[in-house]
């Protein structure tokens, strides 16, 4: 059965007032209370409701693939070096022995073959890191596409992007730690954005490298970075980000009985509490599982790194992909300026283009609050059909993800589908403006259909398969009424109304023109609620009128 929350908190008794300890564990309980004033606190928010749906999960996994790694990954610490000195492996390793290369590369192999479970933690480190970054991509896909990042949740939706982006940082960082060859094929990438960069690019990369590439303290740098720095700062945002989704409360489906002030569901504790604890088991077993059956990173096939080999088929893992794609399929375009080289091959899809498609998710929702104007909170969900252009770009927005993630693997397209690499090259460079274009159309398209056929099944009910013959000879197929819950459904979205310019002569007659922001507002405004963007929902007369009549047309 669910319940409905209330607002108001039942305030702590006073330790004096409260029935004296029946037992040790009470007294206990007691005397932490006195101290920590923990009791009132979790009597508030132990039996907090949460609403239940399972896209309301995709955020627990993220926690948990999160305490994986934090768990996995001070275990690796214990025997990770993070020194470039140069040593000659002399363990069991056969194929490796005798050859020289740094500390951080013999302390990996060592974790691989010597320390005890060693292999499968680093597995599980690294599977980990995967299904956390790509947790946390669909667990955003799903804030956007059903609009929970509206008001007032967007300060938590930034929280969240920069998890995001420390996460796929942190990532980039932990494969390069091992320094074998694939890890140092990135690092040089790295260095070239770096180096890439107006005016300060090659005092950065002296700064960074502590002088010429690679040097000795990249790894050591990497690893304070990799194992404290961001680890410590998404921690710090992740504590903020379940604050504020206790603090604002969770979202909600429409449905009876809800609405935008209450929240239905099951408390915190005991229901929830239990059902996280399994599923974090769960999450655990699952990747434990993948990890021990396949294998991630296998760097002694690689070998140290040496600057003068590239791996084949080097590939960073996929969240950054697009990264490498963008570089991949850009002219290598140069220009001398002053006797300065600028290297706009490299600059402008690094320095420009990755942080647009970054930065475009942090700034979203800011945008769309500007376009309608809206200042009201919002805690009922959009289904993303009700939204046509919202989801449409995000649909295009993944698309082009997915299009610059295939450019990144331009190599592997062109050797499993017997490719010329040009030709994949050529075909990305034109896909990704095209691609995200039909994606927009067809998904705005899409919705517009779903939402045509909502109309249709609330005004003329479902189609039950039955027909009957009329009388004078006509056959009708009978419609059967759809039940009050899922009317409420269909009906429950509310249609903005596209931002209208003032008018163009005030009370006086006098001209006043609008700016050109305004301009752009109501035009854009137009373009995501106008006519063409929206059909029109059934009103309560129209139901009515149809539904008053013999229930079958
Ligand atoms: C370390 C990564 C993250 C963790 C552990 C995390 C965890 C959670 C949890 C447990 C919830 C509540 C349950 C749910 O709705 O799934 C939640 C809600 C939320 N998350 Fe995240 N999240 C992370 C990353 C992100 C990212 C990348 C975004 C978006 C860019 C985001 C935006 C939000 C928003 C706006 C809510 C409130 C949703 C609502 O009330 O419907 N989170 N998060
Ligand atoms: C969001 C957080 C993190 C992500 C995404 C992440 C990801 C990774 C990845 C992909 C690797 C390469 C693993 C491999 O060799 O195949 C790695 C290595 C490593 N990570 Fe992390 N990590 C994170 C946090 C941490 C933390 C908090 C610690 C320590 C407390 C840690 C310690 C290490 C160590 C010591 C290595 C080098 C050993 C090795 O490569 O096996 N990591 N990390």
């Amino acid at each position: 059965m669910s319940r409905t929350s209330s607002t108001t908190s039942g305030a702590a008794k006073p330790a004096s007032t409260r029935a004296k300890p029946a037992n040790k564990w009470e007294q206990a309980a007691d005397w932490t209370d006195g101290r920590l004033g923990i009791y009132s606190l979790a009597k508030t928010n132990l039996r907090k409701i949460f609403p239940d749906h399972w896209s309301f999960m995709l955020g627990e996994i993220c926690l948990y693939t999160f305490i994986i790694i934090l768990l996995t990954g001070v275990y690796l610490t214990l025997f990770f070096k993070p020194s470039m000195g140069e040593v000659i492996y002399q363990g069991s390793y056969v194929p490796l022995k005798g050859i020289p290369m740094s500390e951080a590369y013999a302390s990996t192999v060592d974790i691989s073959f010597e320390v005890r479970g060693g292999l499968l933690v680093r597995q599980i480190h690294h599977w980990a890191a995967l299904v956390f970054v790509a947790a946390m991509f669909v667990h955003m896909m799903r804030v956007f596409f059903t609009g929970a990042f509206r008001k007032p949740r967007e300060i938590n939706w930034v929280f969240g992007f920069l998890l995001l982006v420390l996460g796929m940082f942190d990532g980039f960082f932990g494969y390069s730690l091992p320094d074998d060859l694939l890890s140092g094929t990135g690092i040089r990438f790295m260095e070239g954005a770096v180096l890439a960069t107006p005016l300060i690019g090659t005092y950065v990369q002296m700064f960074l490298f502590g002088g010429e590439f690679p040097g000795h303290d990249i790894v050591p740098r990497f690893f304070t970075i990799h194992v404290l720095l961001i680890p410590g700062i998404m921690l710090g945002l992740l504590v903020a980000h379940l604050i504020l989704v206790f603090y604002h409360k969770h979202t909600q489906w429409a449905g009876p009985g809800k609405t935008e002030k209450n929240v239905v569901g099951m408390p915190l504790m005991p229901v929830y509490m239990a059902k996280a604890g399994g599923f974090f088991f769960l999450v655990f077993g699952l990747i434990a599982a993948i990890s021990a059956i396949a294998s991630i990173n296998p760097i002694w096939a690689y070998g140290p790194y040496r600057p003068d080999q590239v791996s084949t088929d080097a590939q960073p893992d996929w969240y950054m992909g697009f990264s490498e794609g963008l570089i991949r399929i850009m002219p290598g375009w140069e220009i001398s300026l002053w006797g300065h080289t600028l290297n706009l091959g490299v600059a402008i899809p690094l320095m420009v283009l990755f942080p647009m498609v970054l930065v475009s998710i942090a700034a979203y929702p800011f945008i769309e609050g500007w376009i309608t104007g809206d200042k009201r909170e919002h805690h009922i969900l959009d289904r993303p059909r009700n939204a046509p252009v919202r989801t449409a770009l995000g649909a295009a927005w993944i698309s082009l993800y997915l299009v610059l993630l295939a450019a990144g693997g331009n190599d592997l397209f062109a050797t499993h589908l017997h490719l010329s690499i040009n030709s994949v090259t050529y075909f990305v460079r034109v896909g990704m403006f095209v691609i995200p274009v039909l994606v927009f159309i067809i998904t705005k398209r899409w919705c517009l259909g779903l939402q045509r056929r909502d109309k249709e099944k609330v005004l003329h009910g479902r189609e039950t398969g039955v027909i009957k013959r009329l009388p004078h000879g006509e056959f009708v197929e009978v419609h059967a009424q759809l039940p009050q819950k899922d009317l409420h459904k269909l009906t429950a979205h509310e249609q903005i109304e596209p931002f209208e310019l003032p008018a163009e002569t005030d009370e006086n007659g006098v001209a006043r023109k609008a700016n050109v922001i305004d301009r752009t507002r109501a035009k854009i405004s137009r373009g995501f609620y106008g006519e063409g963007s929206q059909i029109p929902k059934p009103t309560s007369e129209e139901h009515h009128e149809i539904t008053s009549g013999h229930g079958h047309h």
